[in-house]
Parts: structure tokens; sequence; C-alpha cells
């Protein structure tokens, strides 16, 4: 093929792929998209004489108007791409002496939002840049952050991302295991496709703004206050005004990525002011004031190679996904979660098929479906659920609405392994030098069946395995010891106790419980009277600590302590402790004033705790109190201001838990 047919064949293609994106049924991931993009925009540098007519790369977007068409004020663009340092400096040259505005780059669909003399009065899709989709009905029944009424004159524009957030996805999933979101982009894209906002009223949209016009002056210039100024939710913005600390909010952007609430698939860099950002222009099809800043992909596509039914402590038995290696949010994935056989029947995933990885936010590789069935060849395989356990042959037993597969002997061998692990791992015991692989061993051998049979095990014993010296069977007994002081908190997690998390350890410590064998003795309502413990948690703690007794015996007579450790219990409060009484909120960027070191948020709250405060997350009518550390947003401040929350500097509190003896 020459370099003019390959060209015309990319062409089409990125044609039909963003047809099919833009409808909400994506046929690759987008990292195998961008390499297509890339391809093409290569071969037509190196052959300008070769470009198609038209050229999709100078165009934005796709067709698809579902409702009724309306023609933008101004086209509505796509982003100028980047993902090195030596282009985000030369984006700085480009505007000497001018501030930027970093923030995510969210990944949902943008939206144009009209306001006339402060009615909210259209809110309109991308589409391909031109005209887009008149959406105003669903995004008044279904988009928070996008306010009926605002307090401006005159013609407002706000542009933003409108992002399915992950709770609300993960929260969607969890009580529709039939009928499956893939990701929360597409999630968002079909929310605004639908006719009745009543049929995808559980699948709710926040906006957050990135871009604002006004007909009539009295707006600041500054982007970020300007939209706090009408109470819109911005995206979290911060300004840098060099090359460096726009880096530096890069690289914190990305390190944030697992603790935000949506997807974001990098960062956006464009000029603070307004004025300048209007003055600076566009190009065919991105502004001149901004740039994109890409990170790794979250999703990628991948071959399905086999499924495996694993034991877990807990006796269920759950597929997991062998794959082709893939590069996803930043590592290799082999193996992959499929949850369970309903996830699996819902998604119709079959093996052999190319699959879509997600590795997003805190949760473990996830197959989230097959992206485009035509690409089958015919060869796949079924998945076919086991009837007995892999590991013992006990027949299985399901449960559940997702119809989870259980195996429910006491004694099978792969979940006494699973649990051993389990009670080895840094969470609980934390026995470092025995791992998986030994712990196998010494179950398959006999000597380990329940927790306490580590502290049995001597020098002596591990010496008449093979290849094992004096030096790692001293490291493994020595391991062994010092997990004896694991205490109340990490033994319960060690336990794997089904439905009690790690925060139901840490609720109990706090509740005054001074042992383990003390929650054991506690009657299920003395337990739902710990805050957040519910009556199912409440009854397995109960029925599961109940059988455990005799273990609990065992545990102690080898002197583990099951006690309450002092890091576990609430922070004393310290005598005329300056906080007291007070909850309070932490903002920004926290440092010691003594050393200038950075201080970690959660450290900093637990001094503040010690001097009598209540935390919360977000500020509210019930906050007394705002600290800012450096580099707080204005739109934090604006909330406080407008709910009359006192706001003091890190600076003020710092000398008060100094002079308490708190710090
Ligand atoms: N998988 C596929 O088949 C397929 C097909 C077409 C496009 N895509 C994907 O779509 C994207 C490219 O297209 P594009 O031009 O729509 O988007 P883009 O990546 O060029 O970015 C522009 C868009 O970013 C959004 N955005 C998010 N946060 C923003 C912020 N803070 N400031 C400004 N804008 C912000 C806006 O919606 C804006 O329209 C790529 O990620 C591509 O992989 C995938
Ligand atoms: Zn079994």
């Amino acid at each position: 093929m020459d370099t003019g047919e390959r060209i015309q064949e990319l062409a089409d293609q990125i044609v039909a792929l963003r047809d099919a994106y833009y409808r909400g049924s994506p046929q690759v991931a987008d990292a195998e998209y961008d390499a297509i993009e890339d391809e093409l925009r290569a071969l037509i540098s190196a052959n300008p004489e070769l470009a198609p007519d038209p050229n999709p790369l100078e165009q934005v977007g796709g067709p698809s108007v579902l409702h009724a068409p309306v023609r933008h004020s101004r086209p509505m663009l796509s982003l100028e791409k980047s993902t090195r340092p030596e282009q985000v400096a030369a984006f700085f040259d480009r505007f000497p002496g001018q501030p930027m505005a970093v923030m995510p780059k969210l990944d949902g669909l943008s939206l144009a939002v009209v306001y006339e003399d402060g009615r909210l009065v259209r809110a309109v899709t991308r589409g391909d840049g031109t005209t887009g989709d008149d959406v105003t009905f669903l995004v008044r029944a279904l988009v928070d952050g996008v306010p009926t009424r605002i307090d401006a004159p005159g013609r407002v524009e706000v542009r933003g991302e409108a992002v399915m957030l992950r709770s609300t996805f993960a929260a969607y999933n969890a009580a529709h295991p039939d009928k499956p979101l893939i990701n929360p982009r597409g999630a968002a894209a079909g929310t605004l496709r639908a006719k009745d906002p009543a049929t995808v009223a559980e699948r709710r949209l926040q906006l957050f703004a990135f871009d604002l016009h006004t007909s009539e002056g009295g707006a600041p210039d500054d982007l970020e206050q300007a939209l706090s100024a009408l109470g819109l939710a911005a995206a979290d913005m911060r300004v840098c005004t060099d090359a460096a600390s726009a880096q530096e909010a890069i690289g914190e952007i990305e390190q944030s990525r697992n603790s935000r609430d949506y997807d974001l698939d990098g960062a956006v860099l464009r000029l603070a002011d307004r004025v300048a950002y209007g003055a600076a222009g566009t190009r065919s099809n991105s502004p001149r004031g901004a740039l994109a800043y890409k990170f790794a992909a979250e999703e990628k596509t991948t071959v399905l190679a086999d499924v495996v039914w694993d034991v877990g402590k807990t006796g269920k038995i759950a597929p997991v996904a062998h794959l082709e290696p893939v590069f996803v949010g930043g590592t290799t994935v082999t193996r992959a979660t499929l949850a369970n056989q309903e996830v699996i029947r819902a998604r119709g995933i079959r093996i052999g098929d190319t699959v879509l990885v997600r590795r997003a936010g805190d949760v473990i590789p996830f197959v989230a479906g097959v992206l485009d069935e035509s690409r089958r060849t015919g060869a796949e395989r079924e998945i076919v659920p086991p009837t007995t356990c892999p590991s013992c042959g006990e027949i299985l037993t399901e449960q559940g609405n997702s119809r989870e597969l259980f195996c429910t002997n006491a004694s099978c061998p792969a979940q006494t392994t699973r649990r051993l692990i389990h009670w080895a791992s840094r969470a609980a015991a934390d026995i470092e030098a025995v791992g998986p692989v030994w712990i196998e061993r010494l179950a398959e051998s006999g000597d380990l069946e329940n927790p306490s049979d580590f502290y049995r095990l001597t020098k002596d014993r591990l010496l008449e395995f093979d290849r094992i010296g004096e030096t790692s069977a001293t490291r493994m007994i020595e391991s062994i010891a010092a997990s004896r002081a694991v205490g109340l908190r990490r033994a319960l997690i060690g336990l794997a106790i089904p439905m009690a998390s790690e925060g139901t350890a840490s609720r109990l410590c706090r509740a005054g419980f001074p042992s383990l064998e003390a929650v054991a003795d506690a009657s299920e309502e003395e337990l739902v009277a710990v805050d957040d413990i519910g009556p199912r948690v409440a009854a397995s703690l109960s029925a599961h600590l109940t059988r455990l007794r005799p273990e609990l015996s065992r545990l102690r007579a080898h002197g583990v302590s099951l006690d309450v450790r002092s890091e576990d219990l609430p922070p004393v409060v310290a005598a005329g402790a300056p906080l007291a009484g007070k909850t309070v909120v932490v903002t920004g960027a926290i440092a010691d004033p003594r050393s200038g070191e950075k201080v970690p948020r959660p450290a900093f709250q637990r001094l503040c705790e010690k001097a009598g405060a209540t935390i919360a997350s977000s500020v509210s009518a019930n906050t007394d109190l705002l600290i800012t550390g450096a580099d707080v947003g204005a739109s934090k401040l604006a909330k406080a201001e407008k709910l009359e929350v006192a706001i003091t500097d890190q600076a003020d509190i710092w000398r008060q838990l100094i002079d308490a003896g708190i710090a």
C-alpha cells in the first residue's frame, strides 16, 4: 500500500471510530485510537501534499444530534496535546509573564451552558464543534453543579466537563449487575442520550466548569474567581507563574489520580486570565491559550487468554482473568478480576475475546467488557463456572443476586492457605519474612493450619525443610516473634471475618473495646451501638468470633497480644486543648513552620484532634473553622465565606499546637 492509500485508510478509520465513540459505544480503547491519530499525524507532516480533504485531524467530535441541533456561539474545540515537560516549558515561553491555571483534564463530555439574565436557558453538547445537541431538559434533571439561576446580568456562557462520579458509577453497577456500565465516560455520554430523564435517574452527572464568557463586565478576569463568584463548581485549579511550578502541579494531579472521585486523563494548562485567553485566539481545532498534558491510559484492550477460578480466604470462588500482558494504569497487568458469573454473563465475555481492561482508582484491575464483538473469529470459548471446589472438590453453593460461588468446607486446603497468608500480610500480623510460598509449603506439610500455629514453629523444625539455611530460618522465627505484638485491630483484620472491614476494626478500638475477647463477649446490640457498625456486620462478628474462641485462646497461650494498642485509641485530648469542641476542615498544603518540612494532611489532622478538634472533610454549615495551608483554591474560600465559617491560616494553629505542647 502506498502512503496516500495508508493516509486515506487511517482517515476513514478515524471517522468510523469517532462516530461509534461519540454515540457512546467505542470499539477500541482511547490509547489505541490515539495511536491511529498519531500515525496519521506523522504521515501528513512528512507528506503535507497528501493530506486528506476533509482532514479529520482538523475536525472535532462527531455528528450525532439526537434531540435538537443548536449552533454554538463560538466553536467548541479540542485541545493541543503534550506528553513531555519541554512542551510545557515551550507553552509558557509563548506567553511570557502570564500566569496559567493548571487543572485536571476530566474524562467526560463537554457541555456549554447558557444563562440569560441569570436564568438557565440552554445546555448543549459539543457535537461536531459547530453544532451540538440540545440536552437542556436532561441537564436540568440530572446534572449537579448547574444552578438554574445565577446572579449575573446579560448572557453568560459556562463550559465544563460533565462526568459520572466514580462513586455513582460503582453504586450503579452494584445495583444493576445484570446491565453494567463499562466506564464512567461512556456512562455519562449515555445519560445525555436518554429520551426521558426518568429512565436514567440513577445515572446522575456532575459538571465541573473550566471556561466562562460574560456579555457584561463585572466578573473578575481570573477564571477560577469568576466561576466561584457565580456559585459554579469549577475544575480544581491552581495558578502557576512558571513552567517548573506548573510541572509540579501536573505531577500532583497525576499523583492524586487514584484518590479523586472522577476519571481524568491528563492535566490542562490555560491562561488564568480570561481576557488573555480570549485574545490568544484559536487554531483550526484548538485554542492557542491552552495545552493538554496526557497521562498514561487507565484503560486498554488486550486478549483474554484464560479464566481461572480462585478460592479466597472466605471460601468465595472468584473468576480471575489471565490476560496477554498489557501496560495500563502505570503497570503491566496480566491478571484481572471478572467479579462473578453474573458479571461475565451480563458483559457477554468469552475466552479469546479482545477485552477492555480498566485499572483506575484504588480498585484492582478489572475486565470491563468486550468492546467490539465484530472482532470475534468464532474460536472464542464460553466461560463455564465450576460446580465443585477446585481445591477440595466440595459441591459449590450460590449466594446472592450476582450468584457468587462458595466452598463451604471448613477444612478446604486452599481456604486454609489463603487465611494463613492473610494473617501474615502487612495489614495484619505483618510476618514479613514468611512469604506465600513458604506458607503454602508449611500448610501442605501440616505445620500450619490456624494463625496460632505460626507461633509453635521452631528454627529446628524449619531447618528440616529442603533449601533453607540457618540465616533465613532465624529471620523467619524472628519475624514471627515480632508479630506477637499484633494487637486488637490488626488481629481482627487478620482473622478475615466476612463483612468486617479494616474500618470496622478501627472503630471497635476507638469505641473502647480493650481486647479481641471483649469484642467476642459483646452482644450484637452492644456492637451495633458502635458508630457505623450495622446489624449484618455485628451478626457476622458475633458468629465468627464465637467459632474462633478456641483459636483466640491458643493465640493468647502463645503470647500473642490481642489487646488494643495505644495508637489505635482515640487521641487523648491534651489539657487546655486549644481546639476543644471545634469542627474543623483542613485544606491546602501543610508544612511545619519550625523545619519548613511538608506535613501530610492526615498527620496534621491528628494533631488537631489531639487539640480537641473534630475533623470534617468538607466545609458545611456545621464547620467552625477552616484551616488553610498553602495554595488554597478560591472556591473553597468562597464557600467558607458564604457560610460564614471562620478561616485561620495554618501558622496560627501551629503556634497554638506548639504552645500547648501538642506539636
Ligand atoms: N476510543 C475511541 O474510539 C475514540 C474515538 C474518538 C476519540 N477518542 C478519545 O477522545 C479524546 C479526543 O478527543 P477530544 O478532542 O474530544 O478531546 P481532547 O482530548 O482533545 O480534549 C478536549 C476536551 O477535553 C475536555 N476537558 C476536560 N477537562 C478539561 C479542562 N479542564 N479544560 C478544558 N477542556 C477539558 C473538554 O471536553 C474538551 O472538549 C481522546 O482521549 C481520544 O482517545 C476515543
Ligand atoms: Zn474447597
